[in-house]
């Protein structure tokens, strides 16, 4: 995996929203094959970055580069999957009629909705409306459309939100066999207790990186017990606290 370049290259990136500066010129590579967590607070931009790296966000300077490509390149469509915080199918379809659309319009295997909606754990909904399944359920629909044509890249924004353990468990489980397959994910995630699960942390407050690291390095570098007081820790103490 050494030898593999960076999956994602970002440099100097900034991006402004709404006449204000969300992203403060960033710099970060994602390694190849890692699972890589992107945790902060709500609103530190952490939507705005996978947006760049999809290709999806107009940016005010910088570079990103993906698989070699800039970011949003028509070669990297099929390369790249993006699962935004909403889930994006089609409620009136049922999922197999979801999945069997997506896999046309992106030239992937006639097989691959049957697998790919057993890796979400949903084969035996394929028949069902998207529209009468849970919000996990559908969730799960997203993640499953993005996984057709085995993308080397994986985006997913919250895909764990509103799960129940199990299911988070289930779906921690599933990133780790895609990476062990060669694939890279970045995963943004606003629950700290999350970032154990990945080999790779982007941690932002801000617009800003605080820590760009391994769990076990961040621990160590900060001597906190959990990822949530290790950013506490960068974050420095609160005026508030010392008045
Ligand atoms: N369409 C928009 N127009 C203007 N400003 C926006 C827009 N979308 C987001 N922002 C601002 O950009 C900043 C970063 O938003 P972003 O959605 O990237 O944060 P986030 O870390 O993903 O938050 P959350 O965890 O709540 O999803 C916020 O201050 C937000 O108000």
């Amino acid at each position: 995996m050494a030898d593999r370049p960076p999956a994602v290259a970002v440099r100097g990136l900034r991006v402004v929203r709404g006449g204000g500066t969300v992203l403060h010129g960033l710099d970060l590579e994602i390694p190849a094959g890692s699972v890589t967590g992107l945790l902060g607070p709500s609103g530190c931009g952490k939507t705005t970055l996978l947006r760049s790296v999809v290709g999806v966000q107009r940016t005010a300077a910088g570079t990103v580069t993906v698989l070699g490509e800039p970011a949003g390149s028509a070669g990297l469509r099929a390369r790249v999957g993006y699962v935004t915080q909403a889930p994006s199918v089609y409620t009136d379809l049922t999922v197999g009629e979801n999945l069997g659309y997506f896999a046309e319009v992106l030239g992937a295997p006639r097989t691959d909705p049957a697998r790919v909606a057993e890796l979400v754990g949903l084969a035996d909904r394929t028949g069902q409306s998207v529209g009468s399944l849970s919000g996990g359920q559908r969730a799960r629909v997203s993640l499953a459309a993005a996984l057709l044509g085995a993308p080397e890249l994986l985006i997913l924004d919250e895909p764990t939100v509103g799960l129940d353990p199990v299911l988070r468990r289930d779906l921690w489980e599933l990133f780790h066999r895609l990476a062990a397959a060669g694939a890279t994910l970045l995963i943004s995630s606003h629950v700290m207790d999350e970032a154990t699960r990945c080999t790779r942390l982007l941690l932002m407050r801000e617009g800003r990186l605080l820590a760009d690291d391994t769990p076990e390095a961040l621990l160590a570098a900060t001597g906190a017990a959990d990822v949530e007081a290790a950013f506490l820790h960068l974050v420095g103490p609160s005026p508030e606290v010392n008045r």
